[in-house]
């Protein structure tokens, strides 16, 4: 990380909409050289219960209790007011400051919002003129440019459907190259609106872009997804286009039982499940497969199909590094969600990714639904040499936003190799 001096004459905050129209937050700032910098803040529907702590006002009379002038005059009082009048060196060093003024576990007090929007925000001053993912790219590691794993088809709470599993995901893992990657997507995103449409199901959208029609079983929209792959000309698995799901199923999970299509299932009952669909489809990846409290089941599950696909941990680790340990520990997971403001800083995400490269488990870096069109994910995604992205359907301008800098970075810098890393 470069490491230059910076002083800060304004740090400020706007509340804004994000892609759901709900407020959050826009952070400037202003170097003493005349840089302005900004960040925008994302926010989580389906979020684990260790993330770091959002500061909403809780008036019910604006936006539902959702505002975030509170967390904005953080940013405008307590916070600049600790960044103006002193030289930093890194941005670690900010992180470390924001973490000591808000004085919590959770970053509840001035709000994980308030502190991540900060963080993004000051890691690009860090940056200055030069190209984000340069100055975040920690020492011996190789950037690389990530597949996308473009979410299709939503579910879950991303939308008003009866599909309990949230995210059914394309990855173009046998792409020559990031731009083909993306025109891949992009066409079999096309071919599955076309299915749909034929079928007389709904091409209304989810939060993330993905299609949202009342299918109500996993595996039919799998055999969909299949179908419009082939259709659009590429070939179902890894050597062409393979599937990604997140079910999110903590969000499906009460009273100690998965609830699926009107069916209740045991964790054991839902490993089974997951077996036969790797089986029959082309899924090479599957995140929160199970509950966030459900770690014994997470353990046989790791052990039942680790070796045969990605175990992606979201709600169970939320980039979280103390959480991160522990699922290492007990060999939980093989993969970790990487998500900047469920752990509230530049700094500690970068620390969560290192003890997931030191323990052998892959990253891929995410969106969350709630997004602004800032692509910050995608410069991490490179810097960090993760080889995956999840930035939701190749459409609408929030989601295409990460992948359209990707395409840029690419264009930059021909010389970075794309594809999962090795
Ligand atoms: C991106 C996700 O959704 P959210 O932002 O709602 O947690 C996810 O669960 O991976
Ligand atoms: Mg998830």
């Amino acid at each position: 990380m470069a490491q230059q001096q910076l002083t800060f004459t304004e740090v400020s905050a706007l509340e804004i909409l994000d892609s759901r129209g709900n407020p959050t937050l826009q952070v400037t700032v202003t170097t003493g050289d005349g840089g302005r910098y900004r960040a925008g803040v994302p926010s989580g529907a389906s979020t684990g219960t260790r993330e770091a702590v959002e500061l909403r006002d809780g008036d019910p009379e604006r936006y539902g209790g959702k505002g975030v002038t509170k967390a904005a005059a953080a940013v405008d009082g307590e916070i600049a007011d600790a960044l103006r009048g002193q030289r930093w060196t890194s941005l670690p060093d900010v992180d470390a400051a924001l973490i000591d003024l808000d004085g919590t576990a959770t970053k509840s007090r001035l709000g994980a919002n308030a502190l991540v929007g900060v963080s993004m925000a000051v890691a690009r001053a860090f940056a200055g003129n030069g190209p984000l993912w340069q100055s975040l790219q920690p020492e011996g590691v190789l950037p690389r440019l990530p597949v996308p794993h473009f979410n299709v088809l939503n579910g879950g709470v991303h939308a008003p459907n009866d599909l309990d599993f949230q995210e059914f995901m394309i990855a173009p893992v046998g792409a020559p190259s990031l731009p083909e990657a993306l025109r891949a997507g992009a066409a079999v995103y096309a071919r599955l609106r076309a299915l749909l449409a034929a079928r007389g199901d709904a091409t209304g959208l989810g939060d993330e872009g993905g299609f949202a029609p009342n299918i109500a079983l996993p595996e039919d929209v799998l055999r969909l997804i299949v179908q419009a792959i082939t259709e659009a000309g590429y070939e179902p698995g890894r050597d062409g286009v393979a599937i990604a799901l997140d079910p999110a199923s903590s969000e499906f999970s009460r009273d100690g039982s998965y609830h699926v299509a009107g069916e209740a299932l045991s964790s054991d009952d839902m490993i089974a499940r997951y077996e036969q669909m790797v089986t029959d489809f082309p899924v090479w990846s599957l995140e929160d497969g199970l509950a966030e409290g459900d770690w014994d089941g997470w353990a046989k599950l790791t052990t039942r199909l680790g070796d045969r696909v990605q175990l992606v941990g979201d709600d169970i680790f939320v980039t979280n590094p103390a959480i991160i340990t522990a699922a290492v520990e007990r060999r939980i997971g093989n993969s970790c969600l990487i998500k900047l403001n469920q752990i509230g800083t530049v700094t500690e995400t970068l620390e969560a990714q290192r003890l997931c490269r030191d323990a052998g488990y892959t990253q891929m870096i995410s969106h969350r639904s709630g997004e602004t069109p800032d692509p910050f994910i995608a410069d991490l995604a490179v810097a960090t040499g993760t080889g995956q992205i999840k930035a939701g359907a190749p459409a609408r301008g929030e989601r295409v936003a990460k992948y359209n800098r990707l395409l840029e970075i690419s264009a930059a810098a021909p010389d970075l190799p794309f594809g999962l890393a090795d």
